[in-house]
């Protein structure tokens, strides 16, 4: 029998909705997956946090707080995290991805409403603790708010209900670099603590979000719709696009954002792969996120062992979550 509460995509309008803080660096594909959230029923967004990584951590928390005023959701609270990595220094963005406002350089109004008081690891962590086994997180950015979170509360690993976490490339190449794919290369150091912290987590890399896409005549075909947000997502998605055709070949976009959140809502339509993953933190290799997917008895211990198991996404029902994400964007 299904369970009713797992916002598996079956659910009934009686079902609970599940409670949901977004760990984000808005960024164009971070805007298309926040709004599709605030367009979800069975989700409770109960806030947004912001890091730096497509920008600036200010830059990340002004755009945070436009968003929900634009969906309508000004009321939920946004607040800011962490302005550089865990070991310090200043931060890589992404400007040349997603235009220098972070939202492919559209003017927009600013903001009415402020962030709240709290740092982001106070609001994952107190917000957790109201809740536990109940709050589910999506990280779509560098994973430093949730290592300040895990370094404030020994406890706050077990009381997260999931960890859908959009980062790292499996088995296959970066976009940073042959090595790393840009969120885990942000702050590799707190990739590493939140992937053996032993919370329950999905890791969607690149490997998977690479292989969904919207072409040019899926922009137009929701540029033309009658979508909330289509005609401002799609005036966005230019200057990302731009990005695509020079950097990878591809006209069209890259739906990394929106996958991880199809993910956290329809996980059936996915495959997953269990094992231990840690984060290579020094050399030509930083940021490379490896898995031991337990085919092997190792002779000896090696920095794999004795960590808890995450799952990796392993494979994708590419046009069933692509018609997901359209159908999100094009829903009035
Ligand atoms: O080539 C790139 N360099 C840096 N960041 C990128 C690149 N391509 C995409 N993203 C951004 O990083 C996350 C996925 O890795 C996404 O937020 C995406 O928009």
């Amino acid at each position: 029998m299904a369970d009713l509460n797992d916002a598996s995509g079956i659910l009934g309008s009686f079902a609970k909705p599940e409670k949901l803080i977004i760990d984000t660096d808005p960024g164009i594909d971070d805007a298309m997956a926040i709004f599709m959230a605030f367009r979800s029923p069975e989700l409770e967004v109960l806030g947004l946090t912001t890091v730096f990584g497509n920008v600036l951590v200010e830059c990340a928390t002004h755009n945070a707080l436009l968003l929900c005023e634009m969906a309508g959701c000004s009321d939920v609270p946004v607040a800011e995290g962490s302005p550089e990595p865990l070991k310090g220094g200043t931060p890589r963005v992404a400007d040349f991805v997603h235009g220098s406002n972070g939202l492919g350089n559209v003017i927009l109004p600013s903001p009415s409403t402020k962030k709240v008081e709290k740092s982001a690891a106070e609001f994952l962590v107190d917000t957790v603790s109201q809740y536990p086994g109940e709050v589910s997180i999506l990280a779509l950015g560098p994973l430093t708010n949730l290592a300040h979170a895990i370094k404030m509360d020994s406890t706050f690993a077990s009381k997260v209900k999931r960890l859908v976490i959009l980062g790292g490339a499996f088995f296959s190449l970066g976009n940073v670099n042959p090595a790393a794919e840009a969120n885990i290369y942000g702050d590799p150091e707190a990739a590493d603590c939140v992937f053996t912290c032993g919370a329950n987590i999905v890791i969607i890399g690149i490997n998977i979000t690479t292989q969904v896409q919207l072409t040019d005549e899926d922009l137009l075909e929701i540029r033309e719709s009658k979508g909330k947000h289509a005609q401002v997502l799609c005036d966005m998605c230019k200057f990302y696009r731009d990005w695509h055709v020079k950097s990878d070949g591809v006209y069209g976009i890259f739906l990394h954002d929106p996958v991880s959140f199809v993910a956290l809502v329809r996980p059936d339509l996915f495959t997953y792969k269990s094992g231990v993953v840690r984060v290579e933190t020094q050399g030509i290799s930083v940021g490379h996120t490896l898995m031991d997917q337990g085919i092997k008895k190792w002779n000896s211990d090696n920095p794999w062992s004795g960590y808890s198991p995450v799952s990796i996404a392993w494979t994708v029902k590419v046009d069933e979550v692509t018609n997901y994400v359209k159908e999100l964007l094009m829903k009035p």
